[in-house]
This record gives C-alpha cells, sequence and structure tokens, in this order.
C-alpha cells in the first residue's frame, strides 16, 4: 500500500517547508483542496518542479466542467486530479478524457456519496484510475466518527480504492487490511509535532503489515 500525504495548509512556501521533513517517507503528494484554492494552480507547478519525482496529486474537486478543470491540473503539472463522485457522469468522463490525453490519472472522491456500491460499479465503468473512500473534514468532526464505513464500501468494492478520512498510526492497519491501495493522510502528518517521524511511522506501520 501506497502512502499519500494530503496536504492541508494554506501557502506554497508551508507546503514546501512539510515536504522538506516528509517527502522521503511518503509515494503521492497532495495538494489540498484549500491550498489550491487559497494559492492557485501554481502551488501544484511550484511542488512538482521541486519533486519531479513524485508523484503531485491535485484535490480539485471537481464538480463541473470536468475536461477544462483535468486539463487545467494537468498543464500545471498535476500527475493526478479528483473529480467529485457526485459530479453527473458527462463531467467525469470529460475528466477521464483529459487525463488519457496526457496519460495522467483522474481518481473520483466519494465524499458525500450514500449509496457507495451502486457508485462505485458506475464509476469504474466511466474509466477513472481509481475511487476514493473519502470522509471529510467536517464528516469527521460529526459525533461518533468512525472509519468503518469506507473500509466495509472498500472491502465490497471491485475497483482500486484509496482512503482519507483521519487515517492514522491506529487506523492505518485497518485501511491496509481492507484491501486499500493508498491510505490517504493529512493531519496526521501536517498538524503532528514532529511531521517526518509521523510519517516515518506511518511508513513503519504499512510496512510491518506487509
Ligand atoms: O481531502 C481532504 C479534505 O476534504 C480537505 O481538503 C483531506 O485532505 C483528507 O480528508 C485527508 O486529510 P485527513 O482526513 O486530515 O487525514
Amino acid at each position: 500500500m501506497k502512502l499519500q500525504v494530503a496536504i492541508d495548509l494554506l501557502s506554497t512556501a508551508d507546503a514546501l517547508a512539510l515536504l522538506h521533513k516528509v517527502a522521503d517517507h511518503v509515494d503521492i503528494i497532495e495538494l489540498g483542496t484549500p491550498l489550491i484554492k487559497q494559492q492557485g494552480l501554481s502551488v501544484v507547478t511550484n511542488v512538482k518542479a521541486a519533486y519531479p519525482d513524485k508523484l503531485v496529486f491535485a484535490d480539485m474537486k471537481t464538480m463541473d466542467a470536468g475536461e477544462l478543470e483535468a486539463e487545467l491540473a494537468f498543464k500545471a503539472g498535476a500527475d493526478i486530479m479528483t473529480v467529485l463522485a457526485s459530479a453527473a457522469d458527462s463531467t467525469i468522463a470529460g475528466a477521464v478524457k483529459a487525463g488519457k490525453a496526457h496519460g495522467k490519472h483522474v481518481v473520483a472522491d466519494m465524499i458525500g456519496v450514500a449509496d457507495k456500491t451502486t457508485r462505485l460499479k458506475e464509476l469504474k465503468a466511466l474509466g477513472v484510475s481509481w475511487v476514493e473512500l473519502h470522509a471529510g473534514l467536517d464528516e469527521q468532526a460529526q459525533a461518533g466518527y468512525s472509519i468503518e464505513s469506507l473500509l466495509e464500501a472498500g472491502r465490497n468494492a471491485d475497483v482500486a480504492f484509496s482512503v482519507a478520512g483521519g487515517i492514522n498510526t491506529e487506523r492505518i492497519g485497518a485501511v491496509e487490511a481492507a484491501g486499500a491501495t493508498i491510505a490517504v493522510a493529512g493531519a496526521a502528518i501536517y498538524a503532528a509535532k514532529d511531521p517526518a517521524e509521523a510519517a516515518k511511522t506511518l511508513r513503519a506501520r504499512i510496512e510491518k503489515h506487509g
């Protein structure tokens, strides 16, 4: 299983400072939606220039104009961009078309999708590279939040998936056991006292589970 760091900081300088500490321990660098909204797509270009050998993931959360927004992300240097799974099929198909034209990946973010089983099948047919089973920051803040419903959807999925939603050292083993190909960790790394140590520990948990 690969490790993706989600950077939900608000400046390119802070993102680069964090990456200086953690890049060696992660496979995929995600530039979070708030970061892209604050800095624009220049943050994607700057991070890709600094880390050309890493996969750079632009968390666009595109809801409309799929082909256009995917084009913008890929032209800025992203290797992977996200479209919302709740968007119209035509939006997702447009993003996938741009992904194919650029030889890059489009990921469908399942945030807010209630009927996961049906949508997962449709997304596979639409040709996304993988789906992200995701509970966003607001959902995580609700009382009684559990990652289990994401893992259950993953166990039953017939498509490659990543998981995002408060992954930490306690939860990452269950994420891998559910069959995820990528674990996404945001706050567990960027908000840690020692981000390098946090990323290293998450990586070690993955290696321990094989
Ligand atoms: O995608 C995310 C969220 O919608 C804000 O942009 C997070 O990056 C994702 O949830 C991973 O972060 P953590 O949940 O803090 O691990």
